[in-house]
This record gives C-alpha cells, structure tokens and sequence, in this order.
C-alpha cells in the first residue's frame, strides 16, 4: 500500500507544488491522476519513486517510510517501483532486447550495461516481458526502427522485466495517436488485471483516464480536490478539477465524496 500522510512538497524556488496530499493507494489499484498542467500531477507521482523528494508530511510504502531511505536502500526502493516516460526513456541505437536487460542493472554506467553479459535467466525474463507486451517478434531489432507505440510497449516491457510491485507512468500516451495510445492501455490494464501490480498513470487525455482507471485522483494547485471511482466522475466533478468551480462543489457538496 502506498500511503501519503500530509505530504506537501516545496521547490528550491519556493514553488508549493503539493500541499496537504492525504492519499491510500492499495495494491493492484489502477489509478489516473488528471487535472490542469501545472497542478502537480508529476509532482506527485515523482515523490513515489523518490525522484523527488517531499518536504513535509509522510510517504509510506509497504510500510517503508520512503524518505528515509539513503544510497543503496533508494536503488533497491527503485526496483520495486517502475517507471514509465512519455518519452520512453529508451537507448535508441542498440537492440530491444538490450534495453529490456538494462533494467538487470540500473546502478552501472550506461557503456558497462552495453557490453555487459547477461544470463540465460536474464535473457529469459526479458524475451518473456516482451512477449507479454506483444513484441516478442523485435527482441533483435534496434529502437530507432519501431514505431512510438511500440517503443512505449519496450518501455513497458523493459519496467515488467524488473517485476516491479507498482509501475507509475507519466504522461505514457502523451505523445502517441489515439489509436497507438489505446493499444497502451490495452497493454497497461491488462498486465494489471493479470499481475496485480499497481499502476498509477498521470495522464492528460481525460476520457481514457475515465475509460481505463477504476481509481480518479483529480489534483488542482497542489491539492486532491476529488478521489473517487472513475464512473462516478461527472462533468460537475471534471468541471470542479479543471476550473476550480467552486459554488458548484459547495452547491454539491451533500451528495458527492469530493475530497
Ligand atoms: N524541478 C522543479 N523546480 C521548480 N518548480 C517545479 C519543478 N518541477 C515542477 N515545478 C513546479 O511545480 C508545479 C507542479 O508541477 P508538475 O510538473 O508537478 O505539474 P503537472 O500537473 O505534472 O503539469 P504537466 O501536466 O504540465 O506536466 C508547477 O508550478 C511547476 O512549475
């Protein structure tokens, strides 16, 4: 379980990018943050993974309190927390499978991880989480040579070889056609279904947010303004995260779980 307690995060340049975050993520939980760029959504789900740290309150993930965690101990913390980048993130000129076995060994500079000799078991677990992202068949072709969509299934594959416990993902469709984004979220719900690793996607495109998660967290300057499930997202609940409508919430406030 990912528990945030309190949480608020201020940047050097005294930006408060996240106040008061008071959130209970349970595994295999699929969840969408949405609201307006600039509220936080990256923020948030960066503080997860340690690529940023909080600077009050308590993040607690299965029962490891993640900021206190130093060196070696955040490397191992990583593992079991993949990531996934609208911009994949992936080594363009080598081969697909070697950017799947890259994740074996995240700590050695990037020329040690290129040549390096990987095991048969390795080997394995990489050409399996290809094959469970459907592209087994490019293991030995170079990432420049695919599609968008298909490198963010690399990037997908390259996180489940890690078999992680929760896999965030940042804007992973942002920068795919509607039709490749959805093949994406194909893949992303269903490895949830059948792994239950939590995901936790912060995500632009609010009707697949809708369509995919069961889980809505909707951030407005830095705040949880609405969590709930996904089919009890109205237009008045949409209209309150992005406009910040507030005679609206307050005329709605009896009948609806705004947070
Ligand atoms: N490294 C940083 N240093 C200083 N301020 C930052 C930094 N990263 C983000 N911010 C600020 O923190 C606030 C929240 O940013 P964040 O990127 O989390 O929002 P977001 O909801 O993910 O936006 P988008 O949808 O545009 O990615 C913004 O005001 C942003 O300018």
């Amino acid at each position: 379980m990912i528990e945030f307690i309190n949480v608020g995060k201020t940047y050097p340049n005294n930006v408060k990018a996240l106040q008061d975050i008071n959130l209970k993520i349970e595994k295999g939980e699929f969840v969408a943050i949405i609201g307006l760029s600039g509220a936080g959504k990256s923020t948030l789900i960066r503080c997860i993974n340690r690529m940023h740290d909080i600077s009050e309150g308590e993040l607690i993930v299965d029962g490891v309190k993640v900021n206190a965690l130093k060196g070696r101990e955040i490397r191992n913390y990583r593992q079991r927390v993949g990531m996934i980048f609208q911009s994949f993130n992936l080594v363009t000129r080598i081969s697909v499978l070697k950017n799947v076995l890259v994740s074996f060994v995240p700590h050695l500079p990037f020329w040690r991880k290129v040549i390096g000799a990987f095991s048969k078991e390795q080997k394995i677990k990489a050409l399996t989480a290809l094959d469970q992202v459907g592209i087994l068949d490019k293991a030995y072709v170079r990432v420049d040579q695919l599609s968008g969509g298909q490198q963010q299934r690399v990037a997908l594959a390259r996180t489940l070889a890690q078999n992680p416990d929760i896999i965030l993902a940042d804007e992973p469709i942002a920068s795919l056609d509607p039709v490749t984004a959805r093949q994406v979220m194909d893949d992303f719900k269903r490895i949830n279904r059948d792994t239950e690793m939590t995901f936790i996607i912060n995500i632009h495109h609010v009707e697949m947010a809708l369509e995919y998660a069961d889980r809505i967290i909707g951030v407005r300057e830095g705040r949880v303004v609405y969590d709930g499930e996904a089919k009890n997202v109205t237009e008045e609940v949409l209209d309150y995260i992005y406009k910040g409508n507030v005679e609206e919430l307050e005329r709605n406030t009896e009948e609806r779980s705004y947070v």
